[in-house]
């Protein structure tokens, strides 16, 4: 999908919206699974998945291509049926009461396509508020502040084509949020934004999630976000979750890391004879010599420096490279392929 999810024509009041059973978590998802046709061709999508995200928070899902992701995600928002397991956005089933579920959720799929560029900004938030289901004059003091919090009220009027890409980036998310969900999907909402850009709307939705208690389940390939916005990371592989932790505890349960050695020595039998004995990460060329980033683990560290010695290459210059999220990811992964958000196409 690339399109918003809409409210399947039925009118929700901001009242009902708004509608949460005392401290539920923002979203549960309770055994959830999803196979897709039949016999030898079958595929699991997703299998047998359970979590819950707590409201306010900022949680990242990521996992290869076709780890089941998008499955995953088009279960929660009511546009794959799973064959099992339940769903509940803010405490409420999404069978049991589709409409007043659905109405504490919506996604923001690949970022300013969504807007209406001819419409102003306050007109589109107007436009999704009643697509939504609310009333839009009725909700117009929190689209006011929602277009505070965002910066954009000097933009209000102004039609969303003659905004810089950032801005837009924003009326996006300001639409998304403008029919009341406090639950949103974000599939890579920074992209193509100018490193700037993206920090403001990291920030933005740093500040969403903690003043405002909405819950944000964010995919991006970019990793630098996913480590700096998100509280917990959910990496899917096969349909299954492999890590589901803050960034911080991920990073500290990884004995990974690289090590990189600059030495004037390296020639390329030497470094074809590294290749071979460790996994090498980059090699740099220099005159004299090369720059390389070894991966490695626990006291390989060690080991590297006797197989450099015994080869009567002196290190210029040795440096630890602690481990990111994408070196677990891939750790995590099999290094299959890059990390992808979910994509709902
Ligand atoms: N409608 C469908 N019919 C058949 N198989 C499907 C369907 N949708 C998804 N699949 C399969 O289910 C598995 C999970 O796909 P899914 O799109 O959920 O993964 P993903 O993690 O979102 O991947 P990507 O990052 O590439 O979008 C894949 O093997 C995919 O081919």
């Amino acid at each position: 999908m690339s399109e918003r999810l809409e409210q399947r024509g039925e009118s929700v009041t901001p009242d009902e919206g708004r509608e949460t059973e005392s401290r539920a978590p923002a979203l549960a998802v309770d055994g959830v699974s999803k196979t897709f046709g039949d016999g030898e061709d079958a595929v699991t999508a997703v299998d047998d998945v359970s979590f819950d995200i707590e409201s306010g928070s900022i949680v990242g899902l990521l996992g290869p291509n076709g780890a089941g992701k998008t499955t995953l995600i088009k279960s929660i928002l009511g546009m794959v049926l799973p064959d099992e397991g339940t769903v509940r956005l803010n405490g409420i089933d999404i069978r049991e009461r589709p409409r007043a579920a659905y109405a504490q959720v919506d996604a923001m799929l690949e970022g300013a396509r969504n807007d209406y560029w001819r419409l102003t900004v306050r007109e589109n938030l107007r436009y999704f508020s009643t697509v939504a289901g609310v009333d839009p004059d009725a909700v117009a003091n929190q689209h006011q502040r929602l277009l505070e919090q965002l910066e954009l009220t000097d933009k209000a009027d102004t039609a969303v084509r003659d905004l810089s890409r950032g801005m837009k980036q924003k009326v996006s998310l300001a639409s998304v949020l403008a029919g009341g969900a406090s639950i949103v999907f974000l599939d890579e909402p920074t992209l193509g934004l100018d490193v700037e850009s993206s920090r403001t709307l990291q920030t933005e939705l740093r500040r969403l999630a903690t003043e405002q208690d909405i819950t944000v389940v964010l995919s991006s390939h970019d990793m630098d976000v996913i480590e700096t916005v998100c509280d917990r990371v959910l990496i899917m592989s096969d349909g299954t979750f492999v890590a589901d932790d803050s960034v911080e505890e991920l990073l500290r349960s990884t004995d990974v890391y690289g090590v990189r050695v600059v030495s004037s020595d390296f020639d390329d039998d030497l470094l074809s004879a590294l290749q071979n004995a460790f996994e090498v990460r980059s090699v740099e060329r220099l005159s004299p010599g090369a720059r390389v980033e070894v991966e490695t683990e626990g006291d390989g560290i060690y080991e590297l420096m006797d197989w450099l010695r015994t080869r009567d290459v002196t290190p210029e210059r040795v440096r630890t490279v602690e481990p990111g999220l994408e070196d677990l990811f891939l750790d995590l992964t099999d290094r299959a392929v890059q990390p992808t958000g979910g994509s709902l196409e």
